[in-house]
């Protein structure tokens, strides 16, 4: 049977409880990789994320004729070939679901003197990539998609990059990072300023690489033609898998819960802060750096929570959390909106229109609107219902939390691609107290 036909079953009821250290961070591991790979000398990767979008990314380097050791327990080993030591792939590299893997590659592949083909799912199939081509094409890249702009991607290696300035239209951390890798073989500067501030991995680790990056308020540049230094990446838990037990501990009476070693890099904290403004019960406890990077223990407890409008400056901040915190809406007293984010139509799947739907299948009020949602919150609980993630991750598990506030059972379909950001969430989710099962549908 189809993997795709993976679906999870939650019963109503129960509270989250324990000590628990979620996966690795996906856009660090992400990066690691990529860093590593054009690295001299040799990259440990700690706590890397051994899910199938980081895994895509493992592989493709792999095939572009780079060592990558995994050693178990996300401990991944990079024998860096240098900025110049790529080799042409044999095959088209497949990067599944994973829009991180095809934007930042799709900058680091325009530098090569050798040409490739970029493909993905039928979900990555459909989503824009014009926002990557586009400034890369003005750097001197050759460069297709297909007319509407969507994979695969066909790079021709061999041209000549110049460094650009680009003001980034939309608030993407993916078109910053992909304009900077290609700005490693750019001549000259390249600058990138971004609309508001969104996630930083890029430049932090490129500095942790002992690359030179100037960042002076929301612009930041580098010049092409360094190298960059082996190091180790101590990657910490990701917010965004965090998230989803922020959540479900906030809706239901008795959970107390410790998140453990979470990334809590400013650009990432937005789900913290919304989810304080409803009425959260959330700690942050012997926050620490790492590695270039900030990690604290999060202490969630159950609250009374309430809605919202969601202030914008706080959407690229929490933009792949909102699944959850739509959910959290769901549970609240009062009515939440949420405007400034049409990115989210073109995430996985269309996460205002399918989070909308899902919710309706539970009999919350949502009204979906062209860059946001509002949603009337039951001040308690929420009905059960059949709910279509339409293969989206953070849908699926948005979801499951939602058994922690439903009179009746949920059952979620089409669960599968949790395995891309959340390997093993069936277990920890029971393990803290998640009336959870899977089966095919
Ligand atoms: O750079 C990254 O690692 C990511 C950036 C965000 O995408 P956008 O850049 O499209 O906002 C986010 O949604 C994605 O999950 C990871
Ligand atoms: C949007 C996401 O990832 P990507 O863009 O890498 O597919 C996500 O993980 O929510």
């Amino acid at each position: 049977m189809p993997s795709s036909k993976l679906s999870f079953h939650v019963s109503p009821g129960g509270c989250l409880k324990g000590r628990v250290r979620v996966p690795g961070d996906k856009s660090i591991s992400h990066r690691s990789i990529m860093l590593g790979a054009l690295a001299d000398g040799v990259t440990e990767v700690t706590g890397f994320l051994e899910g199938a979008d980081c895994l895509a990314t493992l592989q493709a380097m792999r095939a572009l004729g780079v060592s990558v050791e995994t050693l178990g327990q996300g401990h991944v080993r990079v024998h860096g070939v240098g900025v110049d030591g790529l080799r042409a792939p044999a095959a088209p590299l497949d990067l599944g679901n994973s829009g991180t893997s095809m934007r930042l590659m799709a900058g680091l592949l325009s530098g090569q003197p050798f040409d490739s083909t970029l493909t993905g799912d039928a979900s990555l199939s459909r989503r824009p990539m014009r926002r990557v081509t586009g400034p890369l094409t003005d750097m001197g890249a050759s460069i297709e998609t297909t007319p509407d702009g969507t994979p695969p991607i066909h790079v021709h290696g061999g041209g000549a990059l110049r460094g650009i300035r680009y003001d980034m239209p939309v608030a993407s951390a993916q078109v910053k990072s992909a304009l900077l890798l290609a700005g490693l073989y750019a001549a000259g500067e390249t600058c990138v300023r971004e609309p508001a501030p969104t996630r930083d991995h890029t430049e932090r680790m490129l500095a942790g690489f002992g690359y030179a990056v100037e960042r002076d308020g929301n612009q930041v540049c580098l010049r092409g033609g360094g190298r960059l230094r082996a190091t180790r990446v101590d990657v910490p838990a990701d917010i965004s898998s965090a998230a989803f037990f922020l959540v479900g501990a906030s809706l239901a009476p008795g959970s107390q819960l410790v998140l453990e070693h979470v990334g809590i890099n400013p650009t990432r904290t937005g789900v913290i802060d919304i989810l304080r403004m409803m009425g959260a019960d959330i700690e942050v406890m012997g926050a620490r750096e790492v590695g270039g990077e900030s990690v604290a223990d999060l202490r969630v407890g159950y609250a009374l929570l309430h809605g919202i409008d969601i202030p914008e400056e706080l959407v690229p901040l929490a933009i792949d959390e909102f699944p959850a915190i739509f959910v959290a809406a769901a549970c609240a007293e009062g009515t939440t909106r949420l405007t400034g984010a049409a990115e989210l139509r073109v995430k996985e799947s269309d996460r205002i229109q399918v989070m909308a739907d899902g919710l309706h299948a539970c009999g919350v009020d949502a009204q979906p609107t062209t860059d946001g949602i509002v949603i009337l919150g039951t001040g308690g609980h929420i009905q059960g219902g059949n709910v279509d993630s339409h293969g989206d991750h953070r849908i699926a598990m948005a979801f499951a939390m939602a058994g922690l506030c439903s009179t009746s059972p949920i059952t979620i379909a089409d669960c599968a691609n949790v395995n891309t950001s959340f390997p093993g969430f069936i277990d920890m989710a029971q393990r803290i107290g998640l009336n959870i099962k899977a089966g095919e549908a």
